[in-house]
């Protein structure tokens, strides 16, 4: 049995929603390798995120919003929080990043690029980044649903990241 974290923050709902869509990609493609109970998902809010689920997991997805051009507080934190205590126990494994956005993305996608190169992790795709059109206040505060072709694409993800860890690429 392998166990898929997904760790997530969201604000406003679309990180959430997109980090639900990969975990539904994930089961579908456990499904269609005819392997549903040889992977676990453990969706994980990134607050209740600790170094124990981190070390049992054999994959990764982090998913969460771009705020002021970097991750998100809460992301950041459970990194800060638990990015020693893992490093060089999770080395080699594969992962992949799910970024919700306003109008850009591309700083908070670089940040976890650089911090799970410190980890040795293994990216399986470039970094998903779905931009919600919001850029004035109340569209940034406004609770978010995400577009089907975006969540699709998440799913896809999380369904390719599935695939690599069952069939141990
Ligand atoms: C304080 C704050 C700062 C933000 N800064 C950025 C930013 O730098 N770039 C960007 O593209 N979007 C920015 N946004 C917009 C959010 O990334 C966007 O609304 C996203 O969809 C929120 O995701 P969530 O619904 O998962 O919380 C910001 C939002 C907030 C609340």
């Amino acid at each position: 049995m392998k166990q898929l974290l997904i760790v997530w923050h969201s604000r406003t709902g679309a990180a959430q929603q997109m980090a639900q869509a990969a975990a539904r990609g994930a089961a579908s493609a456990a499904a269609a390798l005819e392997q549903p109970d040889d992977l676990r998902i453990e969706l994980r809010r990134a607050q209740d995120a600790d170094a124990d689920a981190l070390l049992a997991s054999q994959g990764f997805v982090f998913c969460a919003p771009e705020n002021l051009a970097s991750l998100s507080g809460e992301m950041k934190e459970f990194f800060d929080r638990n990015y020693y205590a893992v490093l060089d126990r999770i080395q080699g494994l594969p992962y992949a990043a799910l970024i919700s956005a306003g109008s850009d993305g591309s700083g908070a996608a670089r940040q976890v690029e650089r911090i799970c190169t410190g980890w040795r992790l293994t990216a399986v795709a470039p970094a998903v980044i779905v931009n919600m059109g919001a850029q004035t206040a109340a569209q940034i505060l406004a609770a978010k649903t995400v577009p089907t072709a975006d969540l699709v694409r998440c799913e896809e993800l999380g369904g390719l990241l599935a695939g690599m860890m069952l069939m141990g690429a």
